[in-house]
């Protein structure tokens, strides 16, 4: 099948010479090309360009390519979520409601809810129901123009139910049109059952739940909520550690509530990412630009939890990577709409709108080590590839609130036309 995507007002192919997570700078430069085409043949990018460019260079290909006209619209890479736990049972709006009245994440947390409740639910839950649900958010997250997704574990705490959702997670991405990337989190609560004895459940993980991850081969990284009352710096450091040494990549969710050193144990255990970071040191923000570590900020989480927002604006001039994903959960974040947190880190982390398009392309590919495969729109990439209904990538977040994605290109099939999911695999 060859495609060619005609005519857009701007074509934004956020494409440069690095091969690495932009910093700085270089997150504003979006690479835009004004009356843009772009060309595609089977699942890959064949070329991005004005369309005489194009005739002329691949008249053979261009003359046999479907033609979608995408005059008066904006083309841009498929957006990459790269922070889910996207396989849950049950859902949480009770605790929204005590959260209204004055109740903390914490509290209702410590008090056996949050991520408790949400274990519970999904020890309860079949496999079935788990993968249905999954898929329809999974399909939710299309019509917004996402086309890959990160998935952690973490709402079983025990070996038989972290195995269920990370199959989920595998059967998804077997089935679905949307890339599925697997992360292990088992280590995301001390489970009620091991209260008195957190490191019982420490060396649980470590010994048991991550080599088998690692042998059959399940997921690609390793979570760690490093959080007061949760896991501590120590914990968090083995249960890494432990990770590398069967090849899994740390990443972990870092300073969130309080701060506890969680960026710079990122920087030093060389995680590919840090999560959340609301209340990170200047410290940690400048281990975490030394190592190039990414920070995958969750704005939609803070506005959720009525919280400050992480320190977007000083990272980036710091030279932290950035990325910004939606934390999908059913606790601190029940939202798909990565276009609505794309808002939040203008409104409330003071980011441009070019930095915020890198957060959610590029660099968030980066956070899940595929920035060599997505993100771009470049000669050779995975054609993931959305058509916007806006004449310009401001009018994304001017227009906020809104879904403007009309079509999405996987894999170089059209998955989505008019809003409306047009393709499964
Ligand atoms: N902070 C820890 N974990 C999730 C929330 C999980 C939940 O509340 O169910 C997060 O990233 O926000
Ligand atoms: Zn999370």
């Amino acid at each position: 099948m060859t495609l060619l995507i005609s005519n857009a007002n701007q074509v934004i192919t956020l494409n440069s010479n690095n091969q690495n997570a932009r910093t700085g700078k270089e997150m504003s430069e979006l690479n835009i090309i004004e009356n843009g085409s772009v060309l595609i043949e089977e699942n890959r990018i064949v070329a991005v360009g004005s369309k005489e460019e194009l005739q002329n260079q691949f008249s053979e290909l261009v003359a046999q390519a479907e033609v979608i006209d995408a005059t008066g619209k904006v083309v841009m890479p498929g957006l990459v979520d790269a922070h889910t736990h996207l396989v849950f049972g049950g859902t949480r709006e009770n605790e929204f409601q005590m959260r209204l009245n004055g109740a903390t994440y914490m509290e209702i947390m410590n008090a056996g809810g949050g991520i408790h409740a949400t274990t519970k639910k999904t020890r309860e839950a079949s496999f079935d129901h788990l993968y249905e649900k999954s898929y329809e958010h999974l399909n939710d997250f299309l019509k917004y123009g996402i086309t890959t997704v990160e998935a952690k574990s973490g709402y079983g705490l025990d070996w038989e139910t972290e195995e269920k959702q990370l199959l989920v997670a595998k059967k998804l991405q077997e089935n679905h049109v949307i890339d599925v990337v697997s992360t292990f989190m088992g280590a995301h609560a001390i489970p009620a059952e091991y209260k008195e004895n957190p490191d019982a459940y420490v060396d649980l993980v470590i010994n048991e739940m991550i080599p088998k991850v690692a042998e059959r081969k399940l997921a690609e990284f390793n979570d760690v909520f490093c959080e007061k009352g949760v896991f501590t710096p120590e914990q968090s450091r083995k249960i890494l550690l432990a990770g590398k040494e069967h090849g899994l990549t740390p990443k972990i969710h870092a300073d969130e509530i309080e701060p506890y050193e969680g960026a710079e144990l990122a920087a030093e255990v060389g995680a590919i990412s840090a999560e959340h970071l609301l209340v990170a040191s200047d410290q940690g923000i400048g281990d975490m630009a030394r190592s190039g570590t990414v920070a995958v900020l969750l704005p939609g989480t803070a506005f959720f939890l009525k919280a400050a927002s992480a320190r977007g604006r000083l990272m980036v001039d710091e030279g932290v990577p950035v990325a910004i994903s939606t934390d999908f959960n059913p606790g601190s974040s029940p939202t798909i709409s990565l276009p609505f947190i794309m808002n939040l880190a203008c409104m409330n982390m003071g980011m441009t709108m070019e930095e915020v398009l890198t957060a959610t392309t590029i660099n968030a590919a980066y956070a899940i080590n595929r920035g060599h495969e997505i993100g771009t729109l470049e000669a050779g990439k995975k054609a993931d590839v959305l058509i916007l209904n806006v004449a310009n990538y401001q009018q994304m977040q001017y227009f906020y609130g809104m879904n403007h994605t009309q079509t999405v290109i996987k894999n170089g099939v059209v998955v989505v036309d008019g809003g409306v999911i047009t393709d499964r695999k």
